[in-house]
């Protein structure tokens, strides 16, 4: 090949190549903009209000809302009907859990509104903390404290086979915490507070599988002198106390019947919701009561449960039938359960 014409060739590589890495970096200084715009634009016109406390006292809300907006897909803890929960990490000591409510459905803007009407002022070890929300044009989000072992659903339920199966000790533990923190919202809140959600996908573990119950996107405050509180049915399938479900009317009672469907979950590993019962045309409820009736509680324990004490074992399947009554009258009040089980 002549001179001049490899001079030219390598002339037009060259050319070729710094087009091409001004392009790409147009194109990504564009994309950046985008991105900032966007976090700009959340920002502005958004409210952020953290509640002080020890974890949040050096944080600052811009800082939080900046790390907020960078959220995405791999971060995601779990998703609701409500909304989808994220990991949101701060630095190597601190961590939360942010829940989006995109806004536009009526429903969902209730949720928060009564999510933070119950939790605004609630500091209990069995419940778990909310540092904050923010409220912008779009969405809404709530800043609560990250369950490090995640949801009791998960751990009796989840498939992963790293998972290990739950011993009696620390279902029992379960069982009392999760008692604590509902006993806690009927007797001792002014108002009290009716959570309407237990399930156990709501019942999160902390560092220590200390129960912490979460998740007052239902909850309703009953003052004083109401005995019920009048409200479009709602909750989950397989959990609803059956007055509840026929008559919309909600009271402490209702949530002392879901707390009963979680024992039964702890006692024989199965969901309300699981398909052997639907094939045998029988509830998870009325097939442990036949069992309880004849004394045969042995035959309903978790089979995951390689050992257990069988009189332990037989006062949690009572205690559970006390709070599983159909007659609300005759059920146990959240204080008697706790009593029962501590
Ligand atoms: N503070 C938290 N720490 C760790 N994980 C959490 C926290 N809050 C929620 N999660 C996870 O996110 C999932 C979704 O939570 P969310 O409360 O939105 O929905 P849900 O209770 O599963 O369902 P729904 O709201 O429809 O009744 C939970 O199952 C749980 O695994």
């Amino acid at each position: 090949m002549k001179r001049p014409t490899m001079v030219l060739y390598i002339t037009i590589c060259c050319v070729a190549f710094v087009i091409s890495k001004i392009v790409i970096s147009c194109l990504l200084y564009k994309k950046w903009a985008r991105k900032r715009r966007i976090i700009e634009n959340s920002l502005s016109g958004g409210k952020m209000v953290m509640f002080r406390s020890t974890t949040t006292q050096s944080l600052c809300a811009k800082f939080l809302m900046r790390k907020t907006m960078k959220l995405s897909n791999k971060d995601i803890l779990g998703s609701g009907g409500y909304g989808t929960v994220y990991r949101l990490m701060i630095n190597d000591t601190t961590t939360f859990a942010v829940k989006k409510l995109n806004k536009g459905n009526c429903e969902r803007d209730r949720g928060f509104e009564r999510e933070l009407n119950a939790m605004g002022d609630i500091k209990h070890r069995n419940i778990v903390p909310l540092h904050g929300y923010y409220i912008a044009p779009q969405f809404n989000l709530l800043i609560y404290e990250l369950m490090p072992n995640g949801s009791l659903d998960t751990l009796l339920h989840g498939k992963s086979s790293k998972q290990e199966t739950l011993d009696w000790a620390t279902r029992y533990k379960i069982a009392v915490g999760a008692a604590r923190g509902l006993s806690y919202l009927h007797h001792d809140c002014i108002p009290r507070i009716i959570h309407r959600d237990i399930k156990s996908s709501n019942i999160l573990l902390d560092q220590n599988m200390e129960a912490r119950v979460s998740d007052f996107g239902l909850a309703t405050l009953m003052e004083a002198n109401q005995s019920h509180v009048s409200t479009v049915v709602a909750g989950t399938f397989g959990y609803l106390a059956p007055e509840y479900f026929d008559t919309g009317k909600a009271t402490t009672k209702g949530d002392v019947y879901s707390f009963g469907v979680v024992l039964l979950e702890l006692l024989t590993g199965k969901r309300p919701t699981d398909e052997s019962f639907i094939e045998n045309g029988t509830k998870l409820v009325t097939w442990v009561k036949e069992i309880v009736e004849g004394t045969r509680e042995e035959h309903a324990i978790d089979d995951a449960l390689e050992c257990f004490p069988l009189e332990e074992v037989k006062k949690v399947f009572n205690v559970a039938e006390k709070c599983l009554e159909s007659d609300p009258s005759k059920r146990a009040t959240m204080a008697e359960v706790l009593k029962m089980l501590e």
